[in-house]
């Protein structure tokens, strides 16, 4: 979205402009909608049924009057899992044909389905609800390594369902004890702030590093929180701290959080205490251990956090370099289970990869015909700075294009609305800087575009693995076109290797990095076996186990006692 005012970039003419519209048009595009940056700020509370800031979602409210399981609630069910930005696409198994490689002190024995998965019958509604019919891998294997007690490190692909692995188990896993471990709240019914508030005491912390990671986390904990008295909260910087706060006080169980808004709610005492947390989960755990966060994390882990034997660690990303795995153990029990969907940063044949060969002063005319390459759709198109950002949000939208763009610069205001826009498709074409994107979940993004290669630098090929995961997620089939000039040479011979493994073309500019073999410096089949490092008495079990949901199912996995 432009700015109504911001003069058009690329000077067109105002016939030209209309001309652009008019082709835009035709071609199937809807009209660009003018987004008033200056005025953004005053439109909150504006913003008609839907919540104005993503930390306000309705969740179940829970009173003790329910019993063991809280009544039905279809204002609330028609949101959580029938609202029209929820992914529907369905798992499609065939794209998931990867060998699973679990260490740990005992053989994980895999659920290939819910029903035998030994959740806690409430939580087999809500995956229910969610339509998950099949789980994935990462699934079939974190499910029982949770629900039987372990630690876990978790790497899959991008979109292939982390966020469930762990929440289900976890989440199973409390609903029958939550009565017993949650810290007392107030009655929803009831609610006076002025006399009712309670120091939020969470028994589940899942921590990320950006705000949308964060809200989308937290939906998919509200979704799988429905009926039970666990109560999800999200923190996250740029929004105001009053409405979190305001909801923590209120009692909370599982907080979603990113590091900066933690660390503050942490040092206020009366508001938020880790001391009785029984599960941490690090999403996007290589980001997170990476130097930039060291303050914010020793704070996090440290602090005041159970460090009772009973407090479990879980730690996921689709990229895991080894640096982060050997810091991620500093954090782990020695019997750890370490789960690996496919090679750690691999990423899979669904996604259709081009590389096209564009000098930097090419690329708005080759971004333009690109997208009239293709019919209109969702189109998620990563630039390496904030400012690149705004210009070529700026230049689409001069182009009739309903173009719109996210990055750190902007307010959380923008940032929701730009987000909000694109899911909503208002605003399908969506301009972004590779932080912010990490992680992001929207359903149908056809294609996304690397206009800038992410350099070596600056994330290199796991960036480019989190980026192009945008799209094809859950088994799903999408496009990544890549531009690529002398500048990006630095990232030239990974990626043809990721061309190689996930069977794509290599264009002739790119035949100069065709290794004799692929072998990859950080493969980790020399890497110390999980759980085995101090652990005694350990049998680490390695295990090939090609995923194939046709096959019949694995031993049902009784949950384990735990406290
Ligand atoms: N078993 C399942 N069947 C169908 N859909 C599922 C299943 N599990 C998760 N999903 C859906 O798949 C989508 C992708 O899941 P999720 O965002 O957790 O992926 P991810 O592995 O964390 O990806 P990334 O690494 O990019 O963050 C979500 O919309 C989620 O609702």
């Amino acid at each position: 979205m432009a700015t109504e005012s911001v003069p058009t970039v690329g000077a067109l003419e105002s016939d030209n402009k209309v001309a652009a519209l008019e082709r835009a048009k035709q071609h199937g595009w809807a009209e660009p909608i003018p987004y008033n940056y200056s005025t953004a700020e005053q439109s909150i509370g504006n913003a008609g049924p839907e919540p104005v800031w993503l930390s306000d979602s309705a969740k179940y409210e829970w009173t003790d009057e329910f019993g063991d399981v809280g009544p039905a609630n279809a204002s609330l069910e028609a949101e959580l899992y029938h609202g029209e930005f929820i992914m529907k696409e369905g798992i499609n198994v065939q794209a998931y044909k990867f060998d699973v490689d679990v260490n740990g002190p005992q053989k994980i024995h895999p659920v290939r389905d819910f029903d035998d998965a030994g959740l806690h019958p409430v939580m087999r509604e809500n995956v229910r609800l969610c339509q998950y019919n099949t789980p994935t891998p990462i699934q079939c294997y974190c499910i029982p390594a949770v629900l039987q007690g372990y630690d876990v490190v978790g790497c899959a692909q991008t979109g292939s369902g982390k966020t469930a692995a762990y929440l289900i188990p976890i989440l199973s896993k409390l609903m029958g004890k939550a009565r017993q471990l949650a810290a007392p709240r107030p009655n929803p019914t009831t609610y006076n702030p002025l006399t009712d508030r309670v120091r939020a005491e969470p028994l589940v912390l899942i921590v990320c590093p950006t705000r949308e990671l964060a809200c989308q986390i937290f939906d998919e904990a509200r979704r799988l929180c429905y009926r039970t008295m666990l109560r999800p909260c999200v923190a996250y910087g740029g929004a105001p701290s009053k409405n979190q706060r305001e909801e923590l006080e209120k009692g909370c169980d599982v907080l979603v959080a990113t590091p900066g808004r933690l660390c503050d709610f942490m040092k206020q005492n009366k508001l938020l205490s880790l001391a009785r947390l029984k599960f941490t989960v690090i999403d996007e755990a290589d980001e997170m251990l990476q130097d930039d966060w060291e303050e914010n994390m020793s704070l996090i882990l440290g602090g005041d956090s159970n460090e009772d034997a009973d407090h479990m660690y879980l730690l996921f990303s689709a990229t895991f370099p080894k640096q982060a795995r050997e810091l991620a153990k500093n954090y782990m029990s020695d019997e750890y289970v370490r789960i690996k969907v496919g090679r750690v940063g691999s990423t899979h044949t669904n996604i259709k990869q081009n590389v096209v060969f564009v000098e930097d002063a090419a690329k708005k005319q080759a971004l333009h015909d690109l997208v009239y390459s293709m019919p209109p759709g969702r189109t998620l198109i990563f630039v390496n700075n904030k400012r690149e950002a705004d210009l070529l949000d700026d230049y689409l939208y001069n182009m009739g294009l309903p173009s719109t763009s996210i990055h750190s610069d902007r307010t959380q205001r923008e940032r929701e609305d730009a987000l909000r826009a694109f899911k909503i498709g208002t605003a399908p074409i969506l301009v972004a800087t590779g932080v912010t994107a990490r992680g992001l979940d929207v359903s149908h993004v056809k294609h996304v575009i690397n206009y800038d290669l992410p350099s070596s630098t600056h994330g290199g090929i796991h960036e480019y693995i989190h980026r192009i995961g945008r799209t094809a997620r859950i088994g799903h089939e999408g496009i990544a076109t890549s531009f690529y000039n002398s500048r990006n040479e630095d990232i030239g011979p990974d990626l043809v290797k990721i061309l190689i493994e996930s069977k794509q073309e290599v264009p002739d500019f790119l035949q100069e990095y065709v290794p004799e073999t692929v072998t990859w410096e950080e493969d980790d089949s020399e890497e110390e076996n999980a759980g085995s490092d101090g652990g005694a008495g350990t049998t680490p079990v390695a295990e090939e186990t090609g995923f194939n949901a046709d096959e019949p199912a694995g031993e049902a996995t009784e949950p384990s006692g735990g406290w």
